[in-house]
């Protein structure tokens, strides 16, 4: 299928202006158009993105005024982004490149005011688990704590005052060199706060990621910035909603869920996941996708009969937030790399709790009880048939 842009600039297309307003209220609980839901920034924003090929998209969520809470705004970021140098350059030419442009990317972020920023997960490096060689892919890994990529996005944090969630490979040379799949969140005063690893290693289609790591052994933890409560749920992590509750029970404000994902598996998924997470859990939620297409010179197969091929498919970027009340933002690009901002203030989290209760309705106790018996060996399922 030819690649399209965005479903969005479908619509936009075909749909008259005034039938427009009501499908975009329907779709993403705001009338998109309203010119009050975008942030204005200096002129030199758009100078640097055309310079860079940077889609550059905005969007604000209101919250109520509180009497005895102060704001508390942040903005957002989000960065989805193709590789640079072809998957056969040398390996240091191809993370280095990607640093490169990401560096760039984030200075565009810094000029919009963003406070807490994420990339797509693994992002200095092509997506090449699907090739299931560990040659030369694993030589990607590298240190969460001092690692090249760790020390180029600590200098930024600490330059532009950002929080920089950084999702990689990587190399745990203390546990016998085992190899993780981890986001590395660095604190605006440029120190390394903590990582998180991916909970859930996908065994589907061309996702082989099993053959190179293992589900984290770090539960759900949550890191408390200057800008707000983080966590981070790791791409196929987005499809079990207790992985998002956990992050939600330990406090989270914001869960990034940076991402790898192909148009031929879960374009139909994306934009309900992450959405349905945040009003579950009332927190922000900011699904961020890789783009682009990506070759490998050894063509693999992906056991379902098709013939070998050299790439994964198209990863369709769409990168998109939504705020705790189920409202969102239109998606970046299905082509492009993009820089998402967005405009929060993190009070609405407990006001969209105070609104529905769904935390208070929760019932952890009742399904903490379900749970431990669903897991004992001599669990029998609570079916009752008609007798
Ligand atoms: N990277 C990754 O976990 N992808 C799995 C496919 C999906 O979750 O859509």
């Amino acid at each position: 299928m030819a690649q399209f842009n965005s479903i969005e600039e479908i619509l936009e297309k075909y749909i008259p202006k005034e039938e427009l307003q009501k499908v975009h209220r329907g779709l993403y609980g705001f009338d998109i158009q309203d010119p009050s839901h975008y942030l204005k920034f200096d002129p030199k924003v758009k100078g640097l993105a055309d310079q860079l090929k940077l889609e550059v998209k905005s969007f604000r969520f209101p919250a109520l005024a509180e009497e005895l809470r102060k704001p508390r705004i942040v903005r957002i970021g989000a960065i989805q982004n193709s590789i640079v140098e072809p998957t056969d350059a040398p390996i240091r030419a191809q993370r280095d490149s990607l640093i490169k442009k990401i560096s760039s990317y984030i200075a565009v972020a810094a000029e919009c005011g963003v406070n807490a920023l994420c990339m797509q997960e693994t992002w200095n490096m092509p997506f090449a688990f699907c090739t299931r060689e560990k040659h030369p892919w694993t030589q990607f890994a590298e240190s969460a704590e001092d690692g090249p990529t760790t020390q180029a996005m600590r200098q930024l944090a600490a330059r532009y005052n950002m929080v920089i969630v950084s999702p990689i490979l990587e190399r745990d040379e203390s546990h016998g060199d085992t190899v993780w799949n981890t986001a590395v969140v660095i604190s605006n005063t440029g120190k390394v706060i903590g990582k998180t690893r991916k909970n859930h290693i996908p065994r589907v289609g061309d996702f082989n990621e099993s053959t190179y790591y293992m589900e984290s052994e770090l539960g759900h933890p949550v890191f408390d910035t200057q800008f707000g409560r983080i966590a981070v749920n790791i791409c196929y992590g987005r499809h079990h909603p207790q992985n998002w509750l956990m992050y939600g029970v330990n406090g989270a404000e914001i869960v990034f869920n940076p991402s790898a994902t192909v148009d031929s598996l879960s374009e139909a998924f994306w934009p309900i996941e992450a959405r349905n997470a945040a009003i579950a859990n009332n927190y922000f939620s900011v699904a961020i996708n890789r783009v682009g297409t990506e070759n490998f010179a050894h063509e693999f197969t992906s056991g379902d009969g098709r013939s070998a091929h050299h790439d994964f498919g198209h990863f369709y970027g769409s990168s998109y937030v939504t705020a705790p009340n189920g409202a969102r933002s239109p998606g970046l690009s299905r082509v492009s790399d993009g820089l998402l901002v967005v405009e929060a203030d993190l009070n609405l989290c407990r006001q969209v709790k105070d609104q529905w209760g769904f935390r208070m309705t929760q019932r952890l106790d009742l399904y903490a009880e379900s749970l431990a018996k669903a897991v004992k060996p001599d669990f029998q399922p609570q079916i009752i048939a008609e007798k």
